[in-house]
This record gives structure tokens, C-alpha cells and sequence, in this order.
């Protein structure tokens, strides 16, 4: 996949600095620079030196720039192939200038991130560790320039690339067998491999996509929406948790008209707490225009708090809302214990599975404790290792990640119901190609023009 043209760019801020750096990759790199190079015979001397002189412009036969030039031989390089970087004053002038130089000579400017789009042609990076790169310019925190880094040691990648080849093998295992089915039992074995295997590299992508989950939350906090019908408690559940009252508490349903946020620690599990609007169908226009945002709310947030009142039946809206929040994470608050029992608890356990049902009298300060253990447990489920919080954080491989998570599950259903293999493998090698789109093996041309065209020019 070698390019045969050379490419330039300044690398460097544009702008006046101590140092401007313009950096050429390619085949000609050397000579490009070395015909116009007045010092050491640059085609001659070693690989990995730096060398001064002056670039001279060829037109005028004037000094153009006092440099250092930087040679670096392929293919132990940033791109693999032969890069030349010409150390210019950082004066704007300057610098354009012998960039313009060695464009008359033959090199070709630089796309955005052509250099690192190179080093990902030429095998030297996958294209997850490439993107690193990107994000390492783009980090803003201590924290995301570690994940960064991380990243761009390859670890997500050794990762990606284990699980590829599991399948792989599994793949080319149960081809091999169906091919060549001397053996009776050969059909069966193959099932037991292929349901062990997919099980197997499913789960620890289910980890990585939690721990990606868990880096996040550490950062912005666990969005937590506090959701319910009118007057069941919502403010007053906030207020318990934030500990002092910021938000308005009334008899009057509908108090609450528009969102109100808060950040509030609970049991060292950081929470970003938000009250919403009591959701029923409403003619009131100003309340209507919450309660639409309430439901916005519910799509964004990690985690549920569905208020119910002890002292009310289950109504139509209390079964919609459970409807609307059925695939979330979500714990059960009966409120109003103190009050007398209308709420039917059965059918409440029934609608609620395996979620967690806390009841609660917020007057009388009863349930709180139980309330917070839930909430620290949602978020401690499974133990957590804070030292690898960071192997996943851009989106689009979370997403990938996610697309083959329910690949495998696709096939692991398909294997629970005794389908034939073939019929398997295709969400098995579903599998295998979402996974090689996150480092760049099983991506498009189109993908990864788009994802280089967001560097840096000279990256
Ligand atoms: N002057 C300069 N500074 C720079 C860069 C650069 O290109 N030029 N980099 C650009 O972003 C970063 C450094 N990143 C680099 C990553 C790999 C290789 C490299 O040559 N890798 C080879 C050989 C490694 C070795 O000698 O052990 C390889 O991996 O095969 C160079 C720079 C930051 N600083
Ligand atoms: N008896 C009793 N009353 C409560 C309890 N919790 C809250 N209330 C009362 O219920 C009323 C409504 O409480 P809010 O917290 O405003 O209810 P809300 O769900 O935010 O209501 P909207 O914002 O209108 O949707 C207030 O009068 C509270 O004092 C409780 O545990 N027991
Ligand atoms: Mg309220």
C-alpha cells in the first residue's frame, strides 16, 4: 500500500514561534531537501541525524532560511516511510517560504492528517490508536490525556484483536467440521465450541462497553432522573438527597414546570440528579412543554428514580411510564408510606421484575438509607478496577462495541435454538467485522478519508 508521491506541511502552529517545523514524508524526501540543502550532504549522512545548514531558494540562489534538518530513514519512522523535518525561525514568512520551495520541487502538500493516515496504511498504527493521536491533541484534562495515551499504546487494540481472532478460529473450526463430517457427534461438539466461544468474547466486550460506562460517570456524574406522576414526591426526593431545598415543594400538582439539576455525592457514587416535571398528558401549555422535556430527559439518563404514591392506585400513566422506561436502569420508589395503603404492591413486583422497589415516607425521613445503598449498588454492580477505567472512550467505538455485542447475541440466541451453524456464523462474522472497524481492518475507504480529514493540516 506504499504511496510513491512525497508530502509537506508545516507542523507547527501557524503564527509566530521560536521554531517552526515543516515535516516531508515519501520516497523523495531525502533528495527534495538535499538539492536544496546548503551543509552536509544530507542523501549521505546517517539515519536519525539532525543537521545544520541553510535551505537556499533555487530561483533567486538567496539563503531562504537558517535550519536543523532532521533525517529519519524508513521504515523506522513516524509514517514508515522516509521523513525529513526542516527546523525553521518561527516566523510566518519564513516558513511559508520553504514550504514553497519544496513544493516547486516536486513534494506534494498534505491533506489533514495525511502523515498519520500513512503511518495507518503502512501498518505502523490501527486506525483506533490514529485516532488516539487525534485525541491526544484534542484533550482538554489531565484524565483524557491519559485515556489517550492509553490508547495509543495499542491496549484497546491487542483487545480487539484477541477477540477477532477467537472468533476467527471458531469460525474456521466449525467450517472445517461441517466441511469434512466423519465423525457423528462433529455437528454437536461444534454447537458446544461455538456456544462457549461466543459467550465467552461476548462478556468481556459487555465489560469493556461497563467500564467504558463507569470512566464516563466518573467524569460527568451518573444522569439521574427522578420521574413520576404529579405530587407522588419528586421535589421532595431531591431535596432529601441534595440536602437542602433548592427545588419548589407543593400540594399542588404540577408544581414543578421545567427541569431542575443538581450534582450531589451519594455513597461516593456521583450523581447528577434531575427533577423533572410530573409526566401525564396535560393541558396546561407551559406545563406541557416540561413534561415534554421530562421525556427527553428519560432517554438521556443512566439511571431512574420512578416515584410511585403508596396512598394512590397504579394509574394508566403509572403503566406508561413503566412502558417508557422498560430497557433502562431503573429503581421502584413507593412514596407516602405513611399514608394509608391504596397501591397494589403485587402488581407493582410483577411490572417491576428485578429492579429494586424502595419504600419510602420522604415526610417522615423513612427509607432514605435503603434509597442510597440501591442507588451505589446500580452503580458498583460487578466490581470495578479504577485503574483501567480508560480503555474505551470515543463514541463511535463504544458504538461498535455495542453493534457487536447484540451481533453475539443474535448468534447466541440463534445457538440456544438449535439453528444450523451456518446460519450462526453469519452474526458471528458480523461480529468480527464491526470489531475490525474500530481499529481500521474491516473499514471503508469513506470512513477512513473522514475520520483523517479531522486533523490537524501537518499531523
Ligand atoms: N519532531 C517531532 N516531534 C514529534 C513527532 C514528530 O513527528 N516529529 N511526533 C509526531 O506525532 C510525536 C512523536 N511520535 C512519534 C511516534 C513514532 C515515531 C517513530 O519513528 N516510530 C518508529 C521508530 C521508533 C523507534 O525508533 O523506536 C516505529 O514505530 O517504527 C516517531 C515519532 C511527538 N513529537
Ligand atoms: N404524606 C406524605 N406526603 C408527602 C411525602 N412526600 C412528599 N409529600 C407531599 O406531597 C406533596 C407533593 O410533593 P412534591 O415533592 O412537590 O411532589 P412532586 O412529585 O415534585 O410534584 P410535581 O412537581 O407537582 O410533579 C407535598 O405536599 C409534599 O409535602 C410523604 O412521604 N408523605
Ligand atoms: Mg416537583
Amino acid at each position: 500500500m506504499m504511496e510513491t508521491d512525497t508530502i509537506t506541511a508545516i507542523s507547527t502552529p501557524i503564527g509566530e514561534g521560536a521554531i517552526a517545523i515543516v515535516r516531508l514524508s515519501g520516497p523523495d524526501a531525502v533528495s527534495i531537501t538535499a538539492d536544496l540543502f546548503d551543509g552536509k550532504d544530507l542523501t549521505k549522512v546517517d539515519s536519525h541525524t539532525i543537521n545544520y545548514g541553510k535551505i537556499m531558494d533555487p530561483e533567486t540562489n538567496e539563503v531562504a532560511e537558517e535550519v536543523m534538518v532532521s533525517v529519519m530513514r524508513a521504515p523506522k519512522t513516524f509514517t514508515r516511510e522516509d521523513v525529513v523535518e526542516i527546523n525553521c525561525h518561527g516566523g510566518m514568512v519564513s516558513v511559508n517560504r520553504v514550504l514553497e520551495i519544496l513544493l516547486q520541487k516536486g513534494a506534494r502538500l498534505a491533506e489533514p492528517g495525511e502523515f498519520t493516515k500513512r503511518a495507518f496504511l503502512n501498518g505502523r498504527i490501527d486506525l483506533s490508536q490514529a485516532e488516539a493521536v487525534m485525541d491526544l491533541i484534542r484533550a482538554k484534562t489531565d484524565k483524557a490525556m491519559s485515556v489517550a495515551l492509553k490508547q495509543m499504546d495499542g491496549r484497546l487494540s491487542g483487545l480487539i484483536q484477541k477477540y477477532r481472532q477467537d472468533l476467527l478460529e471458531t469460525v474456521a473450526h466449525v467450517e472445517v467440521n461441517i466441511d469434512y463430517p466423519e465423525y457423528d457427534d462433529v455437528e454437536e461438539m461444534s454447537h458446544e465450541m461455538m456456544k462457549k466461544k461466543t459467550k465467552e468474547v461476548h462478556d468481556e466486550i459487555e465489560e469493556l462497553l461497563q467500564v467504558a460506562k463507569q470512566g464516563k460517570i466518573l467524569r460527568e456524574g451518573l444522569a439521574t432522573a427522578i420521574i413520576g406522576r404529579p405530587n407522588v414526591g419528586k421535589s421532595s426526593l431531591m431535596n432529601t438527597l441534595v440536602q437542602e431545598n433548592k427545588a419548589i415543594v407543593t400540594e399542588i400538582p404540577g408544581t414543578t414546570r421545567d427541569i431542575i439539576e443538581e450534582y450531589v455525592n451519594v455513597r461516593g457514587v456521583p450523581l447528577r440528579l434531575v427533577d423533572t416535571a410530573g409526566i401525564r398528558e396535560t393541558e396546561d401549555i407551559v406545563e406541557k412543554i416540561g413534561v415534554n422535556r421530562s421525556r427527553q430527559v428519560l432517554k438521556e439518563s443512566d439511571l431512574i428514580l420512578f416515584v410511585l404514591n403508596y396512598n394512590d392506585d397504579l394509574t394508566e400513566e403509572d403503566r406508561k411510564l413503566f412502558e417508557a422506561i422498560s430497557g433502562l436502569e431503573y429503581i421502584v420508589i413507593i412514596n407516602k408510606t405513611d399514608l394509608p395503603q391504596k397501591l397494589n404492591l403485587e402488581e407493582v413486583k410483577v411490572i417491576a421484575g428485578d429492579r429494586p422497589i424502595i419504600s419510602t415516607s420522604l415526610i417522615e425521613e423513612k427509607g432514605v438509607d435503603e434509597l442510597e445503598s440501591a442507588i451505589a449498588k446500580t452503580f458498583f454492580a460487578g466490581d470495578i478496577d479504577t485503574g483501567d477505567l480508560t480503555y474505551v472512550s470515543n463514541v463511535r467505538h463504544i458504538q461498535l462495541l455495542k453493534q457487536a455485542k447484540q451481533a453475539l447475541e443474535d448468534a447466541m440466541q440463534s445457538l440456544e435454538m438449535n439453528m444450523p451453524l451456518d446460519i450462526v456464523q453469519i452474526d458471528v462474522t458480523r461480529t468480527w467485522e464491526f470489531l475490525g472497524e474500530i481499529i481500521g481492518d474491516t473499514a471503508s475507504d469513506s470512513l477512513i478519508d473522514q475520520l483523517f480529514s479531522q486533523f490537524c493540516l501537518g499531523k
